[in-house]
């Protein structure tokens, strides 16, 4: 057993700061583990000794009896160095730290926190917090909090469930919580982690997810997490759903590159949460709407979704909302078409949104012969039954039939329900008990299926192979850059550096009578801004561009003018999760127009295929406005090739490919910078 499992496993829990003083947070734990039937040892910890609300109280871990599974400390942050250096001594291997005055008051309380958690290393302690509200283990009732979640005033039932609830701020993490246990979802677990000082709210949700009975998980961060942690919790094959704050500060991000302004950290966050199968929830709700789709036992085989509703505008707004959310709206099979119009009345629809219409009011038949019809269907992964106010017998009917149709095809189903509670006041717990999960809007309920889909897709698990060729030791020039890239196979314009007017005169001719001019001179990154290209130079003009561009001081590249095409830029630059590539479209106007993706490196097969996909301006490419189609294959080839040359590169660089050309055969990469990172 790991030691993180000890916070919901602990035989024994130790309250450091544990009083009977009515009010204090030291008090709380100690009733809580009490009232809740603990069934461990409970060891207060007071300098006063005595009992503590019956229970012996010592002075010190040291002197109470051991072993001591996990402590609690809640003493003042000046007192919390001792404390722990006691819980050191006394063998113990988890101490929860909730006392606030660390890192998050300033560079004092971040030296105390440095200082805390270095003693605890040195000694074999792992610590949770500080500045956190502590854990609870549903299911042995171990309750190392404060949060007034537990108090006498509060009624909640807390019948052990699947769910882990994992955050940094403790507020949130508890009450995200109560709005769940509200619901009626059950959590297994909740733990808060305050200021992460060593155990990352990250370790405990892949900790979590180790457990046989953690059936999907809820997190909230405030740090960029480590890509490894990332990676190992999406590979635990437990649904997982995060909400991360900060999206607005890391918006800003300056870099180097147009590839770097491009992905920022948030971006790049996005990008790898959608590679690892991870959601990532926009707020509090969204991330509760998820685990109640976690809680469905059934998993979409794919995006397409059938709805069918009783209610026209809430089937159109879900139809709506699938296509925002990037699922599929299938248009269904004729032959289930034809059969539901059979079933249907004529003032509804066979077509999807189907629309069965009030009439299944009067005759609940027509829930069980129209939802066996479209389950049966193979173009249907999900079904969203979409439903406005219902009392407790309409929906007793709609769950019958919901249920047994998602029984038997083994497809989710979900549920939209516009309507008040208090017209139907049995209605949410008929819905979790059938394991139709269940909302209040169409727009959530379609985001909560976009959820499932996210965690239930295949993730490709091998990854391209890199080229072998290895770090540039030294920032290289657009030339040398070009070298290196004509040699991992990627196409770019014929041409090179000339030393004289003559010899630039003779590319000119060379290359087709026309030439592209540009200044090489390095660190000179957006030459464009500055006029050091000409584009279109004629074989009598080459003189002059020569001596134009020579006194930029470098040297001078004439390259073939390349035809018409469409223009993107491809990059890669080193994010805190690690090297990540990015395609925009509009070459050198990518930024303006703000299209673009990002996959962290290294890709797996199809992810090229995918980022092209998901341009918003993907049509370009296709051939729009009578232009011919550009060589999509070929694109999809050199954002491959891109990955595989950097693959194995050491950190700290930045690659922009800008702008790339792709021809209606092939793709060329007209201008390329390579940075490296200065040591800040
Ligand atoms: C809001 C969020 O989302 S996250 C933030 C979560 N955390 C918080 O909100 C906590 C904020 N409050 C604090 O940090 C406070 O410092 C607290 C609650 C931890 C401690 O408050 P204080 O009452 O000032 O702590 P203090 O250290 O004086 O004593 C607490 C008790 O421990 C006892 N104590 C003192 N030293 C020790 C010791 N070494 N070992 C054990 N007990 C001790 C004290 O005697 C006292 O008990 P008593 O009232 O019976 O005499």
């Amino acid at each position: 057993m790991s030691e993180l499992s000890l916070l919901w496993n602990a035989e024994s829990v130790a309250v450091i700061g544990a009083t009977e003083r009515e009010g204090a947070l030291g008090r709380k734990p100690v009733a809580y583990l009490q009232r809740y039937g603990y069934a461990g040892r409970i060891l207060p910890i007071n300098p006063k000794g005595g009992t503590i609300l019956g229970y012996q109280a010592y002075p010190s871990v040291l002197e109470a009896p051991g072993p001591i599974d996990l402590a609690f400390i809640v003493v003042s942050a000046d007192r919390v160095p001792a404390a722990v250096d006691d819980c050191v001594a006394a063998g113990i291997k988890v101490a929860i730290i909730a006392s606030s005055g660390f890192a998050e008051t300033g560079d004092e309380g971040a030296a105390l926190q440095a200082e805390t958690v270095a003693r605890a290393r040195a000694g074999g302690l792992r610590l949770v917090g500080p500045n956190c509200i502590g854990a609870v283990g549903f299911g042995n009732k171990v309750m190392a909090t404060f949060s007034p979640l537990f108090s006498a005033d509060a009624v909640v039932s807390l019948e052990p469930g699947g769910l882990g609830i994992v955050s940094q701020s403790g507020a949130l993490g508890f009450g995200a919580a109560s709005l769940g246990i509200e619901r009626g979802m059950r959590p297994g677990w909740v733990i808060t982690t305050g200021n992460d000082a060593d155990v990352s709210a990250l370790e405990v949700l892949a900790e979590l997810a180790g457990e046989p009975a953690c059936t999907g998980l809820l997190g909230y961060l405030e740090n960029v997490p480590d890509v490894g942690a990332l990676r190992s919790l999406a590979n635990s094959g437990k649904p997982v759903a995060l909400l991360k704050s900060g999206r607005s500060e890391e918006g800003g991000r300056a870099a180097a590159s147009h590839t770097g302004a491009l992905a920022t950290d948030d971006r790049v966050l996005d990008a790898a949460l959608r590679q690892f199968g991870i959601v990532r929830a926009g707020d509090i709700d969204e991330l509760l709407d998820a685990g109640d789709a976690f809680t469905s036992p059934r998993r979409p085989k794919g995006p397409r979704v059938a709805i069918v509703t009783t209610s026209g505008g809430s089937g159109i707004l879900a139809a709506d909302d699938v296509v925002a959310q990037g699922l599929e709206l299938t248009p269904l099979q004729d032959g289930t078409r034809a059969a539901l119009a059979e079933i249907i009345p004529s003032f509804g629809s066979a077509n999807n949104p189907v629309d069965i219409t009030a009439a299944v009011l009067s005759d609940p038949s027509l829930f069980d012969r129209s939802l066996d019809v479209i389950a049966a269907d193979d173009t249907v992964d999900m079904i969203i039954g979409c439903f406005c106010v219902m009392t407790d017998g309409d929906v007793d009917k709609a769950v019958r039939a919901l249920a047994k149709v998602a029984e038997k095809s083994g497809k989710p189903v979900l549920v939209s329900r516009t309507g008040a509670d208090f017209l139907a006041p049995n209605a949410r717990a008929t819905l979790r008990e059938a394991g139709l999960p269940d909302y209040p809007s169409p727009a959530r309920a379609v985001r909560a299926a976009a959820a499932l889909w996210q965690v239930s897709k295949p993730r490709a698990a091998d990854s391209l192979a890199g080229l072998g060729i290895a770090t540039p030791p030294a920032e290289l020039t657009e030339p040398e850059l070009k070298a290196l890239l004509a040699r991992a196979g990627l196409s770019v314009p014929v041409g090179r550096v000339v030393a004289t007017a003559s010899e630039a005169k003779a590319v000119v001719d060379e290359v087709g009578g026309t030439a592209v001019f540009k200044a090489v001179v390095p660190g000179l990154v957006h030459k464009t801004d500055v006029g050091a290209v000409k584009v279109g130079v004629a074989s009598a003009d080459a003189a002059d561009a020569f001596d134009e561009l020579s006194a930029f001081g470098g040297a001078v590249l004439v390259e073939e003018l390349v035809g018409d095409g469409v223009e993107l830029i491809i990059g890669v630059h080193t994010s805190d999760l690690g090297p990540v590539l990015t395609l925009g479209l509009g070459g050198i106007f990518t930024e303006a127009l703000d299209d673009a993706t990002s996959r962290l490196l290294p890709l797996a097969p199809g992810d090229a295929e995918a980022m092209v996909r998901e341009l918003r301006g993907k049509a370009l490419l296709d051939g729009a406005r009578g232009r011919a189609a550009a060589d999509v294959p070929s694109l999809v080839r050199t954002l491959e090739t891109v990955a595989a040359l950097v693959s194995g590169w050491e950190g700290g660089f930045e690659l922009d490919l800008n702008p790339v050309r792709v021809l209606e055969s092939g793709t060329k990469v007209l201008d390329a910078a390579h940075v490296i990172a200065k040591e800040a």
